[in-house]
């Protein structure tokens, strides 16, 4: 049986974008470090690494379909942070900005990665932001890097 897998290193000439929400910026302004983090330590180059900031979640899949269309970036890691409130706005902005991205992903074959917490509270986003539950953007970032490898492949 053959596995088609991507590996975890980047070629060093990848163009990349992460587009982050600054709703709940003390906590998107952690996931972008992360995703910068993996970025650099799995091989990219920070003058082809680029920060386009939005204003929530719901503005995420607009700025995506732009970036994509643009055709200058190779993969894009969106990030944000959707924390519950007292009414049921939450439902809908995590689903628009789910949907959105998912949607704008399958347009352009190009990988995408959904770093977006939609959490209950600030404590569970805190933990998902680089303390005890890992950070979101890291891993997000480091998805992207397997998929640029994967993609390659096929
Ligand atoms: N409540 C959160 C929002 N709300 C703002 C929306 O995303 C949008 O910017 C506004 O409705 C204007 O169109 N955004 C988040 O990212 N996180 C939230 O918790
Ligand atoms: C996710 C949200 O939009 C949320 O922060 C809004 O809070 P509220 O439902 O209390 O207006």
């Amino acid at each position: 049986m053959q596995i088609i897998e991507g590996k975890l290193a980047l070629e060093g000439n990848e163009k990349v974008a992460i587009v982050n929400a600054r709703f709940n910026h003390i906590i998107t302004d952690r996931l972008v470090e992360g995703a910068r983090d993996a970025f650099l330590r799995h091989g990219g180059k920070d003058e082809n690494l680029d920060l386009v900031l939005v204003p929530g979640a719901f503005e995420i899949p607009m700025a995506l379909e732009r970036l994509l269309a643009g055709g200058k970036y190779d993969a894009v890691c969106c990030v944000g942070a959707v924390i519950r409130g007292a009414t049921p706005h939450f439902d809908y902005i995590s689903a628009e900005a789910t949907k959105g991205v998912a949607n704008v992903a399958l347009k352009y074959g190009k990988p995408v990665t959904f770093g977006v917490l939609t959490v209950d509270n600030l404590e569970q986003a805190i933990e998902r932001a680089g303390s005890k539950a890992g950070n979101k953007g890291f891993e997000s970032m480091v998805g992207i890097v397997e998929l640029l490898s994967l993609y390659r492949q096929f």
